[in-house]
């Protein structure tokens, strides 16, 4: 049995950009033969028809949907993302241990004042079921009304890869250049047959797709503002995570888009939000945590389910 951490120790070069000869990121931007074009279903809705939608060979359902979204849509959601999403009413996050005083507008914060508001150490919110980091759990009675248009939005995404998912909860991450995320698997769902279905705006990043165990090595994929990356099927199950966030890499259609004052939302608002995201990146993953319609119900039988998540192996 081998005991090497290989994802790891992938995770350390990529951290880097350190290819090993035969190793090479994949770009969906580009051919490569480890990636097909696939449709997209036939019930997608008529805003996802023209899609393009690719797999990898060889990973049951994984999804990678090149940026579907408009430059005003990209500067739209990630104004929510840094603004409604970040209120307390609507979101727990890691400002609520340290920062528990400023939680409040802390977008208005941010205009009035960037370089002192709070929102430089948000790292996280979660929406709708929160998920409990210590416990690696879901907490019937921590939850929050899911925002009914990411709801929409997950659905959407979902029945246009062919793989529905009821969208329950949220994992909202806000990274600098040169952040990562480590390696995981997102088990604490008890239903693991719907995909994460996994939202970015910003700054480009590499994420790192590797198998059930941490022995597998990672395939590196380069994911650009708009991109949505589906881990269903066999993949839902896969340790994954962001070996680097890069410097420098926001498109300038965000800019342009902001400055042209699209969106609706406010020129000013967006200007800000365009800024914002040439020095970061948002990451919205929606996951459907039940099994059944209806099964949170009944909180007591809601708290039986949640308390039977499942367990990826951590065997490396
Ligand atoms: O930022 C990303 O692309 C991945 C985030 C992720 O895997 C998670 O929050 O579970
Ligand atoms: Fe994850």
């Amino acid at each position: 049995m081998p005991t090497t951490d290989v994802y790891r120790e992938a995770e350390k070069r990529w951290r880097h950009s350190l290819q090993e000869p035969g190793e090479e990121l994949i770009d969906f931007e580009l051919a490569d033969d480890r990636v097909r074009r696939v449709d997209v279903a036939a019930d997608a809705p008529d805003w996802l028809r023209g899609a393009q939608l690719y797999a990898l060979c060889g990973v049951d359902g994984f999804r990678f949907l090149r940026c579907p979204f408009s430059p005003e849509e990209e500067l739209r959601w990630s104004h929510a993302a840094l603004a409604a999403w970040t209120e307390p009413e609507a979101s727990e996050s890691n400002l609520d241990l340290t920062h528990a005083g400023e939680r409040g507008a802390l977008w208005a914060q941010h205009e009035a004042a960037p370089s002192s508001s709070a929102l430089r150490h948000l790292s996280w919110v979660t929406l709708g079921y929160h998920y409990q980091w210590s416990e690696r759990r879901y907490d019937e009675a921590r939850r929050s009304p899911f925002p009914p248009a990411l709801g929409a939005l997950g659905a959407d995404l979902g029945r246009a890869v062919g793989q529905p998912l009821r969208p329950e909860a949220a994992i909202v991450n806000y990274y600098a250049p040169r952040s990562s995320m480590g390696g995981h698997c997102d088990d604490a769902e008890p239903c693991q047959d719907a995909p994460i279905v996994s939202l970015s705006f910003g700054l480009s990043a590499t994420f790192l797709l590797g198998g059930p165990s941490r022995h597998a090595a990672p395939l590196a994929m380069r994911v650009r503002s708009g991109d949505v990356v589906v881990q269903g099927g066999a993949s839902r199950g896969c340790y994954h995570g962001v070996a680097r966030v890069l410097r420098g890499t926001a498109p300038a259609r965000l800019r342009e888009a902001a400055s042209a004052g699209g969106g609706g939302g406010g020129g000013d608002d967006l200007r800000g939000v365009a800024e914002w995201l040439e020095r970061g990146r948002i990451n919205i993953n929606v996951r459907q945590v039940g099994p059944e319609a209806g099964w949170d119900e009944d909180p007591d039988a809601a708290a039986a389910v949640l308390a039977g998540g499942r367990r990826c192996r951590d065997d490396g």
